[in-house]
């Protein structure tokens, strides 16, 4: 093919061009991938995550330096007794090259998402999130003027901050919950010029955190036996499966997927629970008590309701094709995890971040993995103390104040228009 990538539908077998496309074009109910003309990983001599650049959907690169640092662990895994463990860790940890200054992994689905929606002429993004997302795209924002509208629930906009200066991102705040962000976020997108960022179906995200097990397994030379993170969505454990099939058919790594070990985070585990019994659907029993058992929980990050779990190429796929395992955490056993962690590796975890350590101690307890296998264990946050001691801290402070329930409509509808033409952002409505 002449195009760098087409994007390909696991349904119906078609491929197409990109137009900033979430959907396949067909109607089909499948999450679209990537399809590169290079088959084999070309390396670009770039900092940060442009390393990988041949592997993202994006023509061109950022001048962004963050990207995921991979690294042999010695005390972690002393500690296990697991002498073949990689860490690769997505925070703010300057002594080993980590230069994510919001301190997570979102970052890694920022910088694509941001750059593709450029190439593509789409317009501007708008996300809704309870926390590290909203927090990555205020800063890729803040780094390359992107204008983006994120919506998150008034209660979660104290986590929203960049490192630099951020005026071009519209905060809404929504006097609700998570699911009343994502509703009023959605009526935003009725604003002509304003596109959703799609999640899980948004394939730059997908790659960007693909670089994840790039990384890992570049360091390592090759795939790892098994592979350990906490999740939310399950849109990095997709990214992970993919980038590892992109890995084998690459030919120089290894042949076989690794098995992704995934956690969640007690009370809130429904993918744990959807995965035991079997099921292709979450359905309600598999979220008692929802409301509850999210305010329980310790990382509240992992709490998503609607995760692209049965989806073809979705998380249930992803861990079916890898013969994988699931893990519910307590929130005791992810804080003292969280503590052997600063203590054997030396920075702090991000909370969800605890929550995989855990699982990876699981393992080792229950004998699911061995001193024999190669281990990638991803630390998707972590470093916050550090980045407070080192950085800048900007609030981003809410352009516009929602009550739950409220319609986009009248004087709303005016501020965000009027938000988007003092950027010169053309609305045709
Ligand atoms: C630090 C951290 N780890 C893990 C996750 C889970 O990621 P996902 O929602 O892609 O499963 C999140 C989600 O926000 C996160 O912020």
């Amino acid at each position: 093919m002449r195009e760098k990538y087409l994007l390909h539908c696991p349904g119906c077998g078609r491929p197409f061009p990109d137009r900033y496309t979430l959907d396949c074009p067909s109607g089909c109910d499948a999450l679209l991938r990537t399809v590169y003309r290079e088959r084999r990983l070309i390396l670009q001599d770039l900092p940060g995550i442009f390393r990988y650049a041949s592997w993202l959907p994006v023509e061109g690169r950022l001048r962004i330096d963050a990207g995921p640092v991979s690294y042999t662990s010695i005390g972690l895994a002393r500690e296990l007794g697991l002498p073949d463990l990689t860490i690769t860790f997505s925070g703010y940890w300057p002594e080993r090259g980590g230069r994510m200054e919001t301190c997570s992994f979102k970052e890694l689905e920022a910088q694509p998402t941001v750059l593709r929606l450029r190439e593509k002429g789409a317009g501007v993004l708008q996300i809704s999130s309870a926390g590290n997302t909203g927090r990555a795209f205020c800063q890729a924002s803040a780094l390359t003027g992107a204008p983006v509208v994120v919506v998150v629930p008034a209660s979660a906009a104290d986590r929203l901050w960049t490192t630099v200066p951020s005026p071009n991102v519209c905060l809404v705040t929504v006097d609700g919950d998570y699911s009343d962000s994502i509703a009023f976020g959605r009526e935003v997108c009725s604003l002509p010029g304003i596109v959703p960022e799609g999640g899980a179906k948004n394939v730059a995200r997908r790659d960007g955190m693909g670089t994840v097990m790039l990384d890992g397994t570049l360091f390592a030379g090759r795939l790892p036996d098994a592979y350990f993170q906490a999740v939310g969505s399950g849109t990095g454990a997709i990214a992970a499966w993919e980038a590892a099939e992109r890995l084998i058919a690459d030919g120089r790594f290894g042949s076989r997927l690794p098995e992704l070990h995934l956690s969640q985070n007690l009370p809130f585990v429904p993918m744990v629970r959807a995965w035991e019994a079997g099921r292709r659907t979450i359905v309600a029993e598999d979220m008692p008590d929802a409301e509850a058992s999210i305010a329980r929980v310790s990382a509240d990050v992992l709490t998503n309701r609607h995760p692209p779990w049965g989806v073809r190429g979705g998380v249930r796929d992803a861990l079916a094709a890898s013969g994988g395992r699931v893990y519910a955490v307590t929130n005791g056993a992810a804080r003292s995890a969280g503590r052997l962690f600063a203590d054997t590796e030396e920075i702090g975890l991000d909370p969800a971040a605890a929550v995989a350590v855990a699982s990876l101690i699981r393992a080792v307890e229950e004998g699911l993995i061995g001193p024999d296998e190669h281990i990638l264990l991803n630390v998707t946050g972590g470093g916050y103390q550090r980045a407070a001691e080192d950085l800048d801290r900007y609030p981003v402070e809410p352009s516009l104040r929602v009550r739950a329930g409220e319609a986009f409509a009248g004087d709303l509808r005016d501020a965000v228009r009027g938000w988007l033409a003092e950027r010169e952002v053309a609305v045709r409505a």
